[in-house]
């Protein structure tokens, strides 16, 4: 389909619809809201732009051009400069012009999702108005609570709703002992499934509703494609063979992108939610060790360690067993870890400052070498 005849055959309600209908069960879904749309984003479109543009959400981002989706389709969308220096990701929302096709601007965002970009040097956007997310852990050696810690301190700072998923609980005889040790994970929402088998994941649904986003985030191997496929009931994402010893596995998910699921919901399957460094998510950290925040405030020192220091409460609370030391040693790593990272990229913005004012000294001196008179 041309993009002039898409976006001619197009309506302009904006995909909200007002039928009336109270109860939101019983109201239908647009094909905009299956998409993700949402008062949110409606109410920051001006008069002008109700008229005269169209919604699009960025579905897939490739080298040079973005796979948009709209009321009408598939659209694919050059990655301009203009459109390159908004820095869409994946589930971003963009306004194109209706007649031209033209890229006007982009929506603000209800969440996004960063992660210290592999080398450690800069942040990456890797996804953007994201709901909630399930947080995928097989029930084998992979299974690893610090790990999981991590996530939840991405999902937190983003305002999504976590949810965890135990998968390959085919293949793993007792599951209770993997639901014991999430006990300091309080009232985090657990489901134990057979991703291979629709039967079994059918109760996740419930937490995927029409319209909302949902971000599949874990190490490679736990089986989120397999999820998303059995999910969808088609085969949307490529999965692979894991390795029998270490139980780890192959990277198979090559591509990311949001998949549309029958009944209105989208799923995000992402290489880069796999293994990712922290950035900036100070906020959801502390959420997710509040236990230890709310223990730590009842130290002796307000600048206590939690080593050996006397009157520490932390350290009392390990030592009658209420307390895990490898949460808070997985507390302080990750500490540690976002301390770096802003280190890193606050001496890599003073570095790339002192960079642009030597560049500008030394093309004022080529001038002044040029035109002796000017100062
Ligand atoms: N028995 C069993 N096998 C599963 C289950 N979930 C996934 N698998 C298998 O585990 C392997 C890896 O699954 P994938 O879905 O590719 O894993 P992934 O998390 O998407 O991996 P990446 O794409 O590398 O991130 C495949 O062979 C799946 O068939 C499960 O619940 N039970
Ligand atoms: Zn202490």
């Amino acid at each position: 389909m041309s993009k002039s005849h898409f976006f001619r055959r197009s309506v302009s309600r904006h995909g909200i619809q007002s039928a009336g209908l109270s109860n939101e069960r019983t109201r239908e879904v647009s094909p905009l809201e299956k998409l993700g749309w949402k008062p949110f984003f409606l109410q920051q479109l001006s008069f002008e732009e109700l008229e005269q543009t169209l919604p699009l959400r960025v579905m897939a981002v490739h080298r040079n051009r973005l796979e948009l989706a709209g009321e009408q389709g598939i659209v694919s969308l050059p990655l301009t400069a203009n459109v390159a220096l908004n820095m869409p990701t994946v589930g971003d929302w963009l306004l194109l012009q209706r007649e031209t096709a033209h890229f006007e601007r982009m929506l603000n965002r209800s969440s996004q999702f960063e992660r210290m970009a592999p080398g450690g040097q800069q942040v990456q956007m890797i996804a953007a108005n994201v709901d909630s997310v399930f947080i995928v852990s097989s029930m084998n050696e992979d299974f690893n609570l610090s790990r999981i810690e991590r996530y939840l301190a991405l999902a937190k700072e983003s305002g999504c709703r976590p949810h965890l998923i135990l998968s390959k609980a085919d293949l793993c005889e007792d599951h209770s002992l993997f639901l014991q040790a999430l006990r300091p994970f309080g009232e985090l929402p657990v489901a134990v499934v057979n991703s291979l088998d629709k039967d079994s994941v059918v109760q996740l649904r419930l937490w995927c509703l029409p319209g909302e986003t949902i971000a599949l985030l874990g190490s490679s191997g736990v089986g989120k494609s397999t999820l998303l496929n059995t999910l969808s009931g088609e085969p949307l994402a490529e999965t692979g063979e894991i390795r029998e010893a270490d139980s780890k596995g192959r990277h198979t998910t090559r591509k990311r992108s949001l998949h549309p699921l029958s009944w209105g919901a989208l799923l995000l399957d992402s290489p880069g939610m796999r293994e990712f460094g922290l950035v900036h998510v100070e906020g959801g950290l502390a959420q997710t060790f509040a236990d230890l925040d709310e223990l730590a405030r009842e130290c002796r020192f307000s600048d206590c360690q939690h080593q050996s220091e006397p009157g520490c409460a932390v350290q009392k609370a390990i030592a009658n067993g209420s307390m895990e030391e490898r949460r808070l040693q997985n507390w302080q790593k990750l500490q540690r870890e976002l301390c770096r990272n802003s280190h890193t990229l606050a001496q890599k913005r003073a570095g790339d400052r002192a960079l642009s004012q030597l560049y500008r000294s030394v093309q004022n001196q080529a001038r002044l070498r040029k035109y002796p008179g000017e100062n």
